[in-house]
């Protein structure tokens, strides 16, 4: 019988410290299914700082979090060893050597992750721990933004283009690959071109609304079939009402509603990994955001859950 959370009836939900969803420390269980692991990195952001502090607010935000999940029917900690497992320590002064970090730490961690951002950076070394493990993998990816720029300042290591550098690593699988939620100005028509030739599809926030959500998580679901899924959320892909912490803020974006269905309609794909980033709590107003996340962490590990129901 897996560890579960403290039990909020009996322990108030603001006492003690703050682990995701008040689980256990993942050094307080013999073995974890699923790992919640926090990346407080933010030196790849080209805009306002501040998701360094991301995977502490989620933690603090994840005390209201109950251990049923209607929507999916399932009670994810009670079906999985789920535990968290702090956050990585890496340089923040050198990209380089942070991605590599994080890339190791990743790898080290003997468990499905759920990995609490940081920047956008992570998700290059944190695909390129999942693939290590199960080669390319399919890529769903929620954000406002492409992420498949080539360079900033020159800089190949930002928030701005991990998804490019994954593709040239031959990492993801190019048959699989959707971004949802994009929308907001481009620096040119060629930012496009340049992403539908690395093999992306795009379902833009403006999609979502016209085409319903339905519809919608059936073309995702088609896409994906049953390849092994890496699903990348930046919090940013939410309408900066939703989300307005977080550094790159751009109108018009997903309702938390409607994420969180179309993560609910992720139902048995094969997930084998997620991260939820670029939370900058200094943007945010009553938790907003870092709430936000905190669903959508829970969301992902109640899929990771139903994965592997009998
Ligand atoms: N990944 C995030 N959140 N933002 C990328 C924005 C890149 C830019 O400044 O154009
Ligand atoms: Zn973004
Ligand atoms: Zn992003």
């Amino acid at each position: 019988m897996p560890r579960g959370p403290v039990d909020s009836s009996s322990t108030p939900r603001f006492a003690g410290f703050a682990t995701f969803a008040r689980l256990p420390r993942l050094d307080e269980v013999e073995h974890a299914d699923v790992a919640v692991v926090g990346v407080p990195f933010d030196s790849g952001v080209s805009y306002r700082p501040g998701a360094r502090f991301g995977p502490a607010a989620v933690r603090e935000a994840s005390r209201l979090l109950r251990p049923y999940h209607p929507g999916l029917d399932v009670s994810p900690f009670e079906r999985l060893q789920v535990a968290d497992a702090g956050d990585i320590a890496c340089n923040p002064f050198n990209i380089g050597e942070a991605v590599e970090t994080i890339q190791h730490a990743a790898a080290s961690l003997d468990s499905r992750l759920v990995t609490i951002g940081g920047d956008h950076t992570i998700a290059l070394p944190l695909l390129r721990a999942v693939a290590a493990k199960h080669g390319p993998v399919a890529l769903l990816h929620f954000d406002a933004h492409l992420d498949t720029w080539d360079t900033y300042f020159g800089a190949e290591y930002t928030h701005g283009t991990p998804f490019r550098r994954a593709v040239e690593e031959g990492i993801l699988d190019t048959e699989a690959l959707s971004h949802v939620g994009i929308r907001g100005p481009l620096y040119g028509k060629r930012d496009l071109d340049e992403d539908r030739r690395l093999g992306f599809g795009v379902v833009t926030a403006a999609d979502v609304l016209r085409r319903g959500l339905d519809e919608v998580v059936d073309a995702l679901r088609q896409r994906i079939g049953d390849r092994p899924l890496y699903v990348s959320v930046d919090i940013d892909v939410l309408d900066p009402a939703h989300a307005p912490g977080t550094g790159t803020p751009e109108a018009g974006g997903l309702t938390s509603r409607e994420l969180l269905e179309i993560l609910r309609g992720l139902a048995g794909t094969n997930l084998v990994g997620a991260d939820v980033v670029e939370v900058a709590p200094a943007y945010d107003h009553a938790e907003i955001t870092s709430v936000a996340a905190s669903h959508v962490a829970y969301d992902l590990i109640s899929l990771l859950a139903v994965k592997e129901k009998p």
